[in-house]
C-alpha cells in the first residue's frame, strides 16, 4: 500500500514545472507527493512556491526547505496536488479523513488546477461508505449533532483520545455515517446552508484528474 501511495505521489509531482505556485495536499498519501517535490526543489533546482493545506504538511514542506507562501500571500494557485478518502465517477469526492478538508478546500477553491492522487481502494460508484467529515464551530455542536441525528445521518463527534478532536482551524468534526450519498450536489447545498457548519468534506466539481495506483500500475483518469 505504501508503494502504490508513493508511485501516485512521485507521478503528480511530474505535472508540477518551474515558476508554479502549488497547493500541497495533506495525508498520507499527499506526502509523498510533498516529499517528491522537497526531493526536486533540493537535487534539481525545482523554482516553485508551495501553500500548504495544514499544519503537518507546512511542517514537512518546511523542513524539506520547500519556499513556502500562505494562501493570502498570493492571488491564486497553479496547480494542487491532494489525496483523498473516495472518489466517484464524476469525479466528485470526499476529503478530510484526516481532518485538513477546511485549509483543502480554501487552496482548492484558489487553484487553476486539482489533482488527486489515490490508490484504487478509494474508486467507487456512489460516496458515502467513508464518513462524511463536516466541520463545525465548537459553539452549539452538540446541538448540531442532534439536528444531524434527527435526519437520520448517524452522526458521531470526531474524537482525539477522550477529547473532541480540535482541528487547526480550531473546530470540531462531526463525521456523518451515511452509507450512501444520492446526491452530492443536494447534500452539499443542505451543509453549506446549515448554520454552525464551517465546511464540509464533499468536493464537488474541483478536480481535472484522479491518480490511480493499483497493483497493476498507475492509471490517469482525466475529466
Ligand atoms: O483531511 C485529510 C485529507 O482530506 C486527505 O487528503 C484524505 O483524508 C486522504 O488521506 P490519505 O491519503 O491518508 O488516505
Amino acid at each position: 500500500m505504501e508503494n502504490l501511495k508513493k508511485q501516485v505521489g512521485i507521478e503528480a509531482a511530474k505535472f508540477v514545472k518551474d515558476g508554479m505556485i502549488v497547493g500541497l495536499g495533506t495525508g498520507s498519501t499527499a506526502k509523498y507527493f510533498v516529499e517528491e517535490i522537497g526531493r526536486r526543489v533540493a537535487e534539481e533546482g525545482l523554482n516553485i512556491v508551495g501553500v500548504t493545506t495544514s499544519n503537518v504538511t507546512f511542517d514537512l514542506a518546511q523542513s524539506l526547505n520547500i519556499p513556502l507562501k500562505s494562501i493570502d500571500e498570493v492571488e491564486y494557485v497553479d496547480l494542487t496536488v491532494d489525496g483523498a478518502d473516495e472518489v466517484d465517477p464524476k469525479y466528485n469526492g470526499i476529503k478530510g479523513g484526516g481532518a485538513a478538508l477546511l485549509m483543502e478546500k480554501i487552496v482548492a477553491t484558489y487553484s487553476n488546477d486539482c489533482i488527486w492522487i489515490v490508490d484504487g481502494s478509494k474508486i467507487v460508484e456512489t460516496l458515502g461508505k467513508f464518513p462524511l467529515p463536516v466541520e463545525v464551530v465548537p459553539y452549539g455542536a452538540r446541538r448540531l449533532l442532534a439536528k444531524f441525528e434527527d435526519k437520520g445521518y448517524n452522526p458521531k463527534m470526531r474524537l482525539s483520545g477522550d477529547d473532541y478532536l480540535v482541528t487547526d482551524m480550531g473546530h470540531y468534526i462531526i463525521d456523518l455515517h451515511l452509507e450512501k450519498i444520492e446526491d452530492s450536489y443536494a447534500l452539499a447545498d443542505e451543509l453549506d446552508n446549515t448554520v454552525g457548519v464551517v465546511e464540509h468534506g464533499l468536493f464537488n466539481d474541483m478536480i481535472s484528474k484522479v491518480i490511480v495506483a493499483r497493483e497493476t500500475g498507475v492509471e490517469i483518469l482525466e475529466k
